[in-house]
């Protein structure tokens, strides 16, 4: 790749050309006194020279590292840069994702955030595609989500927004379905789900949360058939995981787990060993209870160390804290 010479003067054009030097491959390689070496160059012309070379071969502004990992496309951009860099790069498109944590803590915000990026171009981490949100619980935050709509920062807007169709609509990429029990999920996830994504172009699929079927439906007798039940539907989002290469994200909820002194409680995410075992990634988000701002932190995941970063909620969404 040749760097744009017609952006430098013609003297410097042919100093460039006598040395042999305007491939962007060779120039990136080279050092400003290298450069400089290479003819009469002066310290500021070596420096354009770096910079029309490093803008050839990264045309997208502002590339960061995280953002050149996002282009791989193994994993999906949250839209907030420090969540990503620690989930290095965002949510992986393996495995089940399980995002647990107290009410309120923000897990329905990241949700419905990553249902905007997904529909993203995959030059900043999305993945141009759609996205399925199952609710169990509570209806659908459609109010919120047109909210995140108006509001929510396209990043590299520019860029982003001339990759985008003409007029995207982004609520209309989001299907949304409600399902209250294990039954109806299975149908849906063995049945209605398999034939949308046969149609659709889907990236990404939430249950909001697992933990409301799988708490409802069962007494405390029924432990087995909860944990077959359980084991079902899992095996079966990570054939579709695996199958159509989109990203499973599974909200689940806490419970109190009373600490040795019997004095303090600290949450630990809901259903249990058998559960936690069909889980590739968890994540695990906190309020806390001074200031207005949340954690979220990586508890375990085969591919990451424990980390944690800061974060609050507004109306553009998510955004962290510096
Ligand atoms: N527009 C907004 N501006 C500021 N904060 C907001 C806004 N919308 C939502 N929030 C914050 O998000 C919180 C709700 O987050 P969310 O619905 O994601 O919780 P959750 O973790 O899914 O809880 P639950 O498990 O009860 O569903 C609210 O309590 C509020 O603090």
């Amino acid at each position: 790749m040749t760097i744009p010479l017609e952006k430098l003067d013609a003297v410097l054009q042919n100093t460039l050309i006598k040395a042999n030097l305007t491939s962007a491959h060779k120039i990136i390689q080279l050092s400003e006194s290298s450069i400089r070496q290479e003819g009469n160059i002066t310290k500021e012309d070596a420096k354009l020279i770096l910079e029309l070379a490093a803008e050839t071969l990264l045309p997208q502004e502002n590339l960061s590292a995280v953002r050149m990992r996002l282009k791989q496309n193994t994993t999906l951009s949250t839209g907030c840069d420090q969540i990503d860099l620690i989930l290095n790069g965002g949510i992986p498109l393996q495995g089940i994702t399980e995002l647990s944590g107290e009410s309120s803590c923000g897990k329905t915000q990241l949700c419905l955030q990553l249902c905007l990026t997904v529909q993203y171009p995959t030059s900043v981490g999305g993945l141009n595609k759609g996205a399925v949100f199952i609710s169990t619980e509570d209806s659908f935050p459609s109010k919120r989500l047109q909210q995140l709509i108006q509001n929510f920062p396209l990043e590299f807007s520019k860029s982003v927004v001339s990759q985008l169709e003409e007029n995207h609509n982004f609520g209309s990429k989001i299907f949304i379905e409600h399902i209250g029990d294990t039954d109806g999920l299975k149908r849906c996830l063995y049945g209605q789900l398999p034939r949308l994504l046969s149609t659709q172009d889907i990236g990404l699929l939430i249950i909001d949360s697992i933990a409301g079927v799988f708490r409802a439906d069962y007494d405390l007798k029924d432990g087995l058939r909860r944990a077959r039940d359980m084991r079902s539907v899992a095996s079966q989002l990570q054939k579709i995981a695996h199958d159509h290469s989109i990203v499973i994200l599974c909200v689940n909820q806490v419970t109190a787990s009373l600490k040795q002194s019997g004095l303090s409680s600290k949450p630990i995410p809901a259903l249990g060993l058998v559960w936690a075992n069909l889980v590739t990634t968890r994540i695990f988000m906190s309020r806390s209870t001074i200031g207005n701002f949340r954690t979220l932190e990586v508890l375990f995941a085969p591919h990451l160390p424990k980390k944690s970063c800061q974060f609050t909620i507004g109306n553009a969404g998510i955004s962290c804290l510096d």
